[in-house]
This record gives structure tokens, sequence and C-alpha cells, in this order.
């Protein structure tokens, strides 16, 4: 399979992170629904208030690139009723696939039950509307235990409470790609991470975010098994990857 297949093409800056006019930020995610088309990318992962824009151009096209975007992002502190609400509004606007920042800050305060009670009801509502949930977990907040921990929470509550077949639908992402971080440390996804969550959390999916830039570390992503890379660099990657013996 191509790479592009794999590839969930972000572009989640609101026009004030990204400094420009409304205007100008809407034509900058429209740009990456025509190159996700063009390139055959597994879909297109943007804010809410996108959606009907890039539902329009990929209807237009008869295009199968699916619609992600983000709730509760990029911090994941509200409510779990805001959450859903959140989710609820993105589902009816046309959203396939939804990722949740889970409130990894409770986790670290050791409000387990909070943890759970979201999962629960986040995935739920995902499963009663056919979506695909995904729970980003903020690796770079995170210790190594933590990541051990959370990745082992996420997996044991989906598996009890859904099935083996509703986990199919359910990842866990490695982060946002908007945490701050000090100087020269990652924010994102490491292979460090990565290799993590896949021990921890298999055999729900696994999707790398944050920070993954070029071919080279998709592949790397890739080759030790994630299910999908999440990047706003879709073009960089892609552009690189054609004379390889791979397989992607
Ligand atoms: O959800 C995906 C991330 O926002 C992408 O992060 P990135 O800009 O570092 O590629």
């Amino acid at each position: 399979m191509k790479i592009s297949q794999f590839l969930d093409a972000t572009y989640l800056k609101t026009a004030q992170q990204a400094g420009v006019s409304e205007q100008e930020n809407l034509l900058g995610v429209l740009q990456l629904a025509e190159e996700a088309i063009l390139n055959g990318y597994k879909l297109i992962m943007i804010r809410a208030n996108y959606i009907v824009h890039v539902k329009n151009i990929l209807n237009a096209a008869k295009s199968p690139v699916l619609i992600g975007t983000v709730v509760d992002f990029p911090e994941g502190k509200s409510s779990i009723q805001q959450k859903l609400e959140e989710a609820q509004k993105a589902i009816s606007y046309g959203a396939h696939e939804l990722d949740f920042v889970l409130n990894y800050n409770a986790f670290k305060a050791g409000n387990i039950d909070a943890v759970i009670a979201e999962l629960k009801q986040c995935v739920a509502l995902c499963i009663r509307h056919h979506k695909v949930a995904k729970f980003i977990i903020e690796v770079a907040a995170l210790s190594n235990e933590e990541i051990i921990v959370i990745s082992q929470l996420i997996r044991k509550v989906v598996l009890e409470d859904f099935g083996e077949e509703n986990a199919k639908n359910v990842f866990v992402k490695s982060s946002t790609g908007f945490f701050q971080t000090e100087a020269n440390k990652p924010n994102g996804a490491t292979i460090e991470s990565m290799k993590l969550i896949l021990e921890n959390a298999k055999p729900l999916k696994v999707k790398a975010a944050g920070g993954v830039k070029d071919y080279k570390t998709a592949l790397e992503m890739l080759l030790l098994g994630v299910d999908r890379i999440g990047t706003s660099s879709s073009k960089e990657i892609i552009s690189k990857g054609h004379n390889t013996n791979s397989g992607y």
C-alpha cells in the first residue's frame, strides 16, 4: 500500500494561530483538500468549522478521502458533556473520524474514573454513529510509565466495554502537535513513545502524529506497525517517497 493511504493530512491552525485572515485560512484548508484528492490521502484532518467546505470539494470530485476533526483540541480539559456536544456537532457536519484530546491532565492527577467515564461515553457516541474514535494522549506531557498505563487503560476499557469488533474503530494517537515543550525536546511522536503505545494499546489501532515531517520518519513509524500517520507535512512526505523498495 502506498504511504499516501496511511496519511491523515492535517491543517489544524486557526486563523489566529496562522496569523492570517479567516478567508486566507480557509484557502489553506481547501488547498490541502485538493492535495488530498490528488494524492489519494486517507483523510483530511481539519477544524470542525471547515468541514462543510471540504465536504463540498470532496463530493464534487467524488473523492473517497475521509474527513476528520478534533474535539476539545488541544488541551482536552473540557467536561465530558462539552466533549460530547462538540463531537455531536462535528458528526452532524459530516466528520467520519473524531480525534478527541483525552483529559490527560485528569489522568496525570490520578483521576482515573473521570478518564474511564470520558472514554466510555465518547466511544459509545462514535459507535452509535458509525464513526472512528481516536484518543490523543499527548505523549510529551507523559512519562514512559504513564504512556504505558494510559495505553493499557484505553485498551482495557474499549475491549471490555465494546468488544473486539468495535475496537477496530478506536485509535490511540500520540500527540496534538501543539504541546509546548522545552527547547530541543520533541513535542510529538517519537520512536520510543510509539513503541510503548504499540506494545500496550494493540489490538486497538495506533496513530503517530506530531513532528512526523519527512518520508524517512513516516516510513520508520509504519515499519514499527502504526496504522495511521497524522501530519501537517503531507506534501513533503509523499514527494520523497517514490524511489524506494520499502513497499510504501
Ligand atoms: O494531529 C496531527 C498533528 O497536529 C500534526 O502535527 P504536525 O504539525 O507536527 O505534523
